[in-house]
């Protein structure tokens, strides 16, 4: 089966933050595959680069070197214009579920809004789908009347889930997607994420430094570094007694929390 999501070589570079420094190169030379129906887990150290890897595949920003497969085409080579239409099927979903609402929107219309912009809303019919995803993201439809402000950040985040589903999208960068939320409603969101991923057969980059976390969604973990990927593994190998890269040792150690064993995720 083709990848939904296909990265070679991908770089990303920054230029310093000051006139005489060095540009930074935060991605360098990373290649992965994420399948239909498929979680890949992006882990690593704060600042190894992954976030910058998300917002490149989803060609929020443009590549400083390699290249990115959509379901077979290559949106590295191809312009803004031609890209736009694509759009839709590659969605984010961020860390700050209060961030990425607009506080005026109230929650019908902040759903709604992806397919305003994109010119596909249907008067007679978006009503109807809006309800219908927020019971899907499992929010009680009286919600949809309620500013941001006015909700949970739970419920927040499910909004934005079905903020990002309104597209109809065949890919989800989750960045950090429960990172902000509270323990306790983490494996909520979570569960939400892993049942629209079987519903729907999407496939999920999932950028996240909670091995925890990682536990819960993960089918393949690609372990990031200093921009590079040490090496990609079954998630399950993480856990096990197997062998892995010393230096994906030296992080499960040292950088992440220890898998915890708390009902909370299971
Ligand atoms: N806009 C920017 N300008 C300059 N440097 C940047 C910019 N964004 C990120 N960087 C640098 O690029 C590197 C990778 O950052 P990135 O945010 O992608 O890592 P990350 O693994 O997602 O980190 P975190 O887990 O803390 O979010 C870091 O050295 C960071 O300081």
């Amino acid at each position: 089966m083709n990848p939904v999501l296909s990265v070679r070589d991908l770089t990303v570079r920054y230029p310093g933050r000051s006139r005489r420094a060095a540009p930074v190169t935060a991605v360098d030379r990373v290649s992965f595959d994420v399948a239909e129906g498929e979680t890949l887990a992006l882990i690593g150290p704060s600042g190894s680069g992954k976030s910058s890897t998300g917002a490149a595949a989803l060609m929020l920003r443009r590549p400083d070197g390699g290249e990115v497969h959509f379901d077979g085409r290559e949106l590295t080579a191809l312009d803004e214009s031609a890209i736009r239409p694509l759009r839709p099927l590659l969605q984010p979903v961020f860390q700050d579920p209060y961030g990425s609402l607009s506080p005026r929107l109230r929650i019908r219309d902040a759903i709604a809004e992806p397919l305003r912009v994109q010119g596909r809303w249907d008067p007679k019919t978006g009503p109807d789908r809006v309800t219908h995803l927020l019971e899907t993201v499992g929010l009680d439809p009286r919600l949809g009347d309620r500013l941001p402000h006015e909700l949970s950040g739970g419920q927040c985040q499910r909004v934005g889930i079905a903020r990002a589903l309104v597209s109809e999208p065949r890919l989800l960068v989750l960045d950090e997607p429960v990172s902000a939320l509270d323990p306790s409603v983490r494996a909520g969101v979570l569960n939400l994420l892993t049942g629209l991923q079987e519903g729907l057969g999407l496939a999920y980059l999932f950028i996240c430094h909670d091995l925890a976390v990682v536990r819960h969604v993960a089918h393949r973990v690609a372990v990031m570094d200093g921009g590079r990927i040490v090496e990609t593994l079954a998630a399950t190998a993480l856990y096990g007694r197997g062998e892995v890269h010393p230096r994906t040792r030296e992080l499960l150690t040292s950088a992440f929390p220890r898998p915890r064993t708390t009902g909370a995720m299971r």
